[in-house]
């Protein structure tokens, strides 16, 4: 049972502020998306260097440019980095690669895939694979497509997107490996302890 804290919309001293307070509840740390553009790949160096001993995600979301974007990460001191899975194959491949090269892994982001991406997906060795559910989807309420997507049986999947102690029991029946969890341990009061409830609540349905 792995569950990642995901740092999303902070400044760099804050999301580490916010792992320092869930630090003892959280397996990985991810630096986010939005951390990632706005300060750049300083933001995985910096956290990196605060939690060492965490495996930490640069959650670059690379669709093209796999070789430098993933190089970029793994010097920074991610253990893993994320590729969308609507990618091209031969970015998906590259990161792997390069992944292999570093002795690092890759995280496959299942957001607006096809059946034909995730079947090619599902094929891969050595990957963690993500099912997401967007921000913008969030936003919508639109919650459906935990049911909609077909997904095959990966070696290790993650779940993300708006993830909270409500939505646990619905997420139990894909029997993820990795809980992806953001704002419901980034913004609450505080955040060690809605870590640790999450952790808990998670533990009693496994
Ligand atoms: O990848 C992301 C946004 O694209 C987030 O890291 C992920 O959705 C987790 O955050 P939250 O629990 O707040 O949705």
């Amino acid at each position: 049972m792995i569950i990642q804290l995901a740092l999303d919309r902070f400044s760099i001293p804050e999301a580490i502020e916010i792992a320092s307070g869930a630090e003892a509840e959280v397996e990985w740390i991810e630096v986010g998306t939005s951390l990632i553009k706005e300060f750049g790949v300083k933001s995985i160096y910096e956290i990196k260097n605060r939690f060492p001993n965490k495996t930490i995600i640069a959650d670059v979301k690379t669709f093209d440019n796999a070789k430098y974007e993933f190089e970029l990460c793994f010097n920074a001191g991610a253990d893993i980095a994320t590729v969308m899975g609507a990618a091209p194959m031969v970015t998906i491949e590259t990161c792997l690669e390069v992944a292999k090269k570093y002795e690092k892994k890759v995280m496959i982001d299942l957001l607006n895939t096809g059946e034909d991406n995730r079947h090619t997906i599902q094929h891969l060795q050595d990957v963690i694979v993500c099912k997401h559910i967007s921000k913008d989807q969030q936003e919508e309420g639109d919650r459906a497509v935990w049911d909609q997507e077909k997904i095959p049986s990966y070696q290790q999947l993650a779940v993300a997107g708006g993830i909270s102690l409500t939505s646990l029991p619905e997420l139990n029946k894909m029997n993820p490996d990795v809980l992806i969890v953001g704002s419901a341990i980034s913004k609450a009061k505080d955040p060690g302890q809605a870590a640790k409830e999450i952790k808990e609540a998670w533990r009693k349905l496994k």
